[in-house]
């Protein structure tokens, strides 16, 4: 790529965020060298995965000679790296992050960086459930929001080479100040990770039979309770006060809920949910990362072998990649449903289209 604004970019930290976006850029900015720095073994894990071009033994090493240097570690070791870095930047090189919480970043990086670098704060909006190197994807990014959290200090070259990064790696860049970014994730992010893993205990600790009854809106709702927990013990004390403040104000709206519940006001009800309806139609329709929500459908077959083949052969012929197939079901001599995941609304469409037409009973779901 001839416009990629740099050369030699150093990975610290290639575990599921900063490997993903170093293999990403050795696949989309193919001129740009990719060093990595991890633990040993680690690093060895994202070379053989093919995530980066080279190791670093240190630190030092691995930003020697990088125009970009990305801090993928868990969040509070990336504001203690930048000290120990600080001697060994190049001159003229952009340092950013990825941490979900960014002000404690910035105004670290504000403190301990020396003048002749640029640093950027960055958020991509995308992760998974789990952890580490193994889980590395290039595609991770793809149609991702991802935040830039420039300072009133940061000139507009660094920015706009930074907006280059973003894009190239399949991202949308999102431009925010650091505390407008906490204060929002805060409710689209980590107040929702609270939740999800509240209501789960909630549900599950009422009755011993509770999750079996548990169907599809329970196990959306609740997908990230399975995250780790390091990740998220560094994000709730780093973004406390936005978090509290999120809690506080959804402490109210669920009171509010409960009143209208006890009174029955159906119409305050039914206000809600047409507000929220029309709230969520405004989501992005590729909401990021891997585990973004899918254009699904479920298809009933027959209960005879070469199902899965009678499936996915017209869909083949198609030209339709299919993402993830699941069986939800299957009923001794009344067959079975799968559930199919597409990328886009479009190749659902095609789908639908390709599966009906071969006579099956395929409904988007
Ligand atoms: N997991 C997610 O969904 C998202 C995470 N982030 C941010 O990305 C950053 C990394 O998170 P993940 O990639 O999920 O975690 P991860 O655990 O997959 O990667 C972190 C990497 O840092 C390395 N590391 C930690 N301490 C180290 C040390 N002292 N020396 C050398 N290497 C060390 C680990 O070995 C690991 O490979 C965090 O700051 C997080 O806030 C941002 C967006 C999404
Ligand atoms: O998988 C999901 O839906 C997530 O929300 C993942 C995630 C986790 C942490 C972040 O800072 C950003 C994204």
């Amino acid at each position: 790529m001839t416009d990629f604004p740099f050369d030699r970019c150093a990975v610290l930290g290639t575990g599921l965020i900063g490997g993903s976006l170093a293999a990403a850029l050795r696949q989309h900015a193919p001129g740009c060298t990719v060093v990595g720095f991890d633990r040993p073994h680690v690093l060895e894990r994202a070379e053989e995965r093919g995530l980066i071009d080279a190791k670093a033994a240190s630190m030092g090493a691995a930003v020697d000679g990088a125009d970009l240097v990305i801090l993928a570690f868990p969040p509070a070791k990336i504001a203690s790296a930048m000290e120990p870095l600080a001697p060994h930047l190049t001159e003229g090189a952009v340092v950013t992050d990825v941490a979900s919480v960014k002000q404690a970043v910035v105004d670290q990086a504000q403190e301990v960086l020396p003048e002749h670098v640029t640093f950027v704060g960055g958020h991509p909006m995308a992760g998974a459930e789990t952890a580490g190197v193994d889980a590395a994807d290039p595609i991770l990014f793809e149609n991702a929001a991802y935040v830039l959290t420039p300072t009133d200090d940061t000139p507009s070259e660094a920015l706009s080479n930074m907006r280059a990064v973003v894009e190239v790696v399949g991202a949308t860049p999102v431009v925010l100040a650091p505390e407008a970014h906490d204060r929002i994730v805060a409710r689209v992010s980590h107040l929702p990770q609270l939740l999800a893993v509240t209501l789960v205990q909630h549900a599950a600790e009422s009755n011993d039979d509770a999750l079996a009854l548990a169907a599809g809106g329970f196990r959306d709702l609740t997908r990230i309770a399975e995250s780790p927990f390091d990740l998220w013990r560094e994000i709730f004390v780093g973004n406390q006060g936005s978090i509290l403040d999120a809690l506080a104000d959804f402490t109210r709206r669920l009171q509010r809920v409960q009143r209208q519940v006890a009174m029955g006001d159906m119409d305050a009800l039914e206000d809600d949910f047409a507000a929220a309806q029309d709230a969520r139609a405004r989501l992005p329709e590729e909401a990021a990362g891997l585990m973004r929500s899918v254009h699904d459908c479920t298809v009933r077959v027959p209960d005879e072998a070469g199902a899965l083949h009678a499936i996915s052969k017209p869909l083949a012929d198609a030209n339709v990649s299919v993402r993830n197939i699941e069986l939800l079901r299957v009923r001794d001599g009344t067959g079975g449903t799968f559930r199919l995941s597409f990328r886009s609304r479009e190749a659902l469409h095609t789908a639908l289209d390709v599966l009906n037409a071969a006579g099956f009973d395929a409904q988007a779901a």
